[in-house]
């Protein structure tokens, strides 16, 4: 008999469940297979909806109530099963969830236990819009399939490499000891599977490697990795340091908080959602997609303009700090949906910057394509690259390694 070799990959949002079933083993080339993935969204809001594209078949979306991330599960195992996939028992090894904040403690993935669901719980504070609906997702998950592993995969985890001087901020030490504040830094999963895949392209192993990594999705994050170690990242206590982001702000002085509180009266929740919701590139011109915003730019919107320079400036600083960090760098790439899609955002992410080495072919830079690619002139110092990102992948990746070994 052969041993379970699916994994159902689960990244659960505060308002969405994104979902993958994979197969690892056995497959036709070897490598890990998709066999379907898919998203439930609106949860708990009103006209939810599940778009659901099964391996080599059509995109299929429903309209359904999706009260809470139990009833998100229960439809993304209807979609399953409806494609012959039921995500249940003797075929599943595992399910893998997205954890976003896993704190000082959890440097690999684990197997959760009640133990490691009251750590994550301990960490709600740090993460509030993340880790609730991770846990959610957990126990749905664990209800559903009572005999499978589920095992979480930090976001923090590859950052609890950076060094102390990276990762402590200049406050009175005995206060960030006893709240916990320090630089955790997130997107991890995608960080490590990102600078790999670099590595990788560049044909070296990746302890030979200093790689920038820009993933630049709705939330964005940067990072520093030298020789395969995460070194610096651009996110800190939560995800809203660094940079400019589509309803995130990114950096500012800390002192707009004491402004907004004492001078314009708004109470600590109402700065939190204006940063995190009503901020960044949204805050600046009205719209958080990159898409949107190109396009007004194009049509000579004034505000547009602003936004995606203000986006661009944020960008180019942090290349500049990064090369400083490392010293060296061997190649940046750009990730996630504005990285891996967005060539204007990358020619103007680098322009001009021949005194860091960088600059991008715009035949290259424009032409389309899913693999990981290099876009800079034979002749530059470092590699600029596209390399997609796959969270979900590394996740099951990870996932499955745990409860087989
Ligand atoms: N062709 C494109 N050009 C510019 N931006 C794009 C393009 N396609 C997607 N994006 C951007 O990518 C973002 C989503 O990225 P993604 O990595 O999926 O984010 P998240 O995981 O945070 O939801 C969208 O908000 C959009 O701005
Ligand atoms: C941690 C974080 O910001 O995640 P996302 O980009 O998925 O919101
Ligand atoms: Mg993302």
């Amino acid at each position: 008999m052969t041993r379970a070799n699916r994994v159902l990959v689960l990244n659960s949002g505060s308002s969405s469940v994104k979902y993958q079933l994979l197969e690892m083993e056995g497959t036709e080339d070897g490598a890990p297979a998709r066999l379907a993935a898919g998203l439930v969204e609106r949860i708990g809001e009103g006209g939810g909806r599940v778009a659901h594209t099964p391996r080599g078949g059509k995109r299929r979306e429903r309209e359904l109530e999706v009260p809470d991330h139990a009833a998100a599960l229960r439809a993304a195992a209807e979609e399953l099963a409806a494609d012959g996939l039921p995500p249940d028992a003797p075929d599943l090894a595992a399910v893998g969830h997205r954890v976003v904040h896993g704190g000082q403690r959890f440097t690999e993935p684990v197997v959760v236990d009640e133990e490691v669901l009251e750590e994550i719980e301990r960490l709600v504070p740090l993460a509030p819009l993340h880790n609730p609906a991770n846990l959610a997702g957990i126990r749905t998950a664990r209800a559903l399939n009572p005999g499978v592993p589920q095992v979480a995969v930090f976001d923090t985890a590859f950052h609890t490499t950076i060094p102390e001087p990276a990762a402590r901020y200049a406050l009175d030490a005995r206060v960030a000891e006893e709240h916990r504040i320090r630089r955790y830094g997130f997107h991890g999963t995608s960080h490590a599977y990102v600078s790999r895949r670099t590595a990788a392209l560049l044909g070296r192993e990746p302890a030979e490697v200093n790689v920038i990594v820009l993933h630049l999705g709705n939330g964005a994050s940067a990072s520093a990795v030298a020789g395969g170690r995460c070194v610096e990242t651009s996110m800190g206590l939560t995800p809203l340091e660094g940079l400019v982001m589509g309803t995130r702000s990114g950096d500012i002085d800390p002192a707009v908080v004491f402004l907004l509180a004492r001078v314009a009266g708004m109470k600590p929740e109402e700065v939190d959602a204006l940063l995190n919701e009503r901020s960044g590139l949204a805050g600046l011109c009205g719209d958080n997609d990159m898409r949107e915003v190109l396009r007004r730019v194009d049509e000579g919107d004034q505000r547009a303009r602003l936004a995606f320079d203000v986006y661009i400036h944020r960008l180019r600083k942090y290349l500049g700090a990064y090369t400083a960090v490392l010293g060296r760098v061997d190649a940046v790439a750009f990730t996630a949906g504005v990285g891996e899609n967005a060539a204007r955002v990358r020619a103007a992410a680098v322009e001009g910057l021949d005194v860091l080495g960088l600059a991008v072919d715009e035949r290259l830079n424009n032409a389309p394509g899913r693999e990981p690619r290099i876009i800079s002139p034979e002749y530059a110092r470092t590699a600029v690259a596209v390399v997609p990102t796959d969270e979900e992948l590394e996740i099951a990746t990870q996932a499955f390694a745990l409860v087989t070994t």
